[in-house]
């Protein structure tokens, strides 16, 4: 349980920390909260020669608003957006999300930049960015681009970023006032990767489904988009046939692997399990 050897490097600025890792090449890697990164190096299933720390560069730190879209520094740990009135009033369920992530020695280290950029099918917040349509802003040698979180993720571990490229930001569109959401995860115990998690924000209009979005969670090898289950449920009242051809639409497009937490075929009936106690718990929650 002991990294192999690598040289540490502490930039104080984002463009020297670009630098660095187009410099450094394919054997550096940034380092953020460490929470997986570092327990990857132990069991030497990562060998960077390089780390790039990029816990002194402020500006990757921080949560604004510009107009209607709420933008978080990479480098904000899940526990400054617990305690961010900011984000519990404009983007509840991120909040929500976030507490049920690890424990707090986790949440104190780990940061949103770490947890999307990683590509890991079991990180709760790239279902979640992907349900609330945010987008990622990249800086690498080349200069900066935004890439939508719906296109960012194309493989276990394996992301839309280019080599040398850094997550600078996220930004999250703020759901209109009187949305419902709701983050259902099944875990094996507290503190755990989900067996199968469901995010769901829609609004409501006389009683019925207006619009609705779903994300799933360790249900496949990438985080999901559930659109046809989403489709399932617009325009009706959430009855229990809508629900059910809503689980049955997303369960269609599972694909997980069976593992220490279950095999594929009980991942996918709890997570038709948890797209029906989001829905059930968002439309409550909507004005
Ligand atoms: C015991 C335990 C339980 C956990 N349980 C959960 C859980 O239930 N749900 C969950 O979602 N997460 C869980 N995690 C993961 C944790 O929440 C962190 O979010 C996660 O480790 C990644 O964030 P980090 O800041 O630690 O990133 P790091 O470990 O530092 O980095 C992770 C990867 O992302 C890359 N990277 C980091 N930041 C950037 C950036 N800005 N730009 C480009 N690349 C970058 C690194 O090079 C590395 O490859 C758990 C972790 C532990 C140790």
């Amino acid at each position: 349980m002991i990294p192999g050897q690598f040289s540490y490097h502490r930039p104080g600025t984002l463009a020297d920390a670009v630098k660095l890792l187009a410099d450094l090449g394919d054997e550096a890697r940034p380092l953020a909260g460490g929470h997986s990164l570092i327990p990857t190096m132990k069991l030497r299933l990562a060998t960077p020669e390089h780390l790039v720390d990029l816990a002194g560069i402020g500006e990757l730190k921080g949560i604004r608003r510009d107009g209607g879209t709420v933008v978080i520094g990479a480098m904000t740990t899940q526990h400054e957006l617990l305690a961010s009135t900011d984000i519990a009033s404009a983007l509840p369920i991120l909040h929500e999300t976030a507490l049920l992530i690890a424990d707090p020695q986790v949440r104190y280290c780990g940061t949103l930049g770490g947890n999307v950029a990683n590509g890991d099918p079991g990180n709760d917040m790239p279902a979640l960015m992907m349900t609330l349509g945010a987008s990622y802003r990249l800086k690498g040698p080349g200069g900066d681009r935004d890439v939508a979180a719906r296109d960012f993720y194309q493989g276990a571990y394996f992301t839309a970023l280019e080599p040398g490229e850094i997550l600078a930001s996220v930004s999250i569109p703020v759901p209109p006032a009187g949305h419902g959401y709701a983050y259902e995860k099944l875990k094996r115990k507290v503190g755990d990767y989900a067996t199968a998690a469901a995010a769901v924000v829609l609004t409501m209009s006389g009683g019925k489904v207006a619009t609705c979005s779903i994300g799933l969670t360790n249900l496949s090898e990438t985080p999901l988009v559930a659109e046809a289950a989403a489709q399932a449920v617009i325009g009706s009242a959430l009855d229990a046939s809508a629900l059910k051809n809503a689980a049955a639409a997303a369960v269609a497009i599972m694909s997980p692997a069976g593992d220490g937490r279950g095999p594929a075929e009980y991942r996918k009936h709890v997570g038709g399990i948890m797209v029906e106690r989001a829905l059930k718990r968002a439309a409550a929650k909507a004005a």
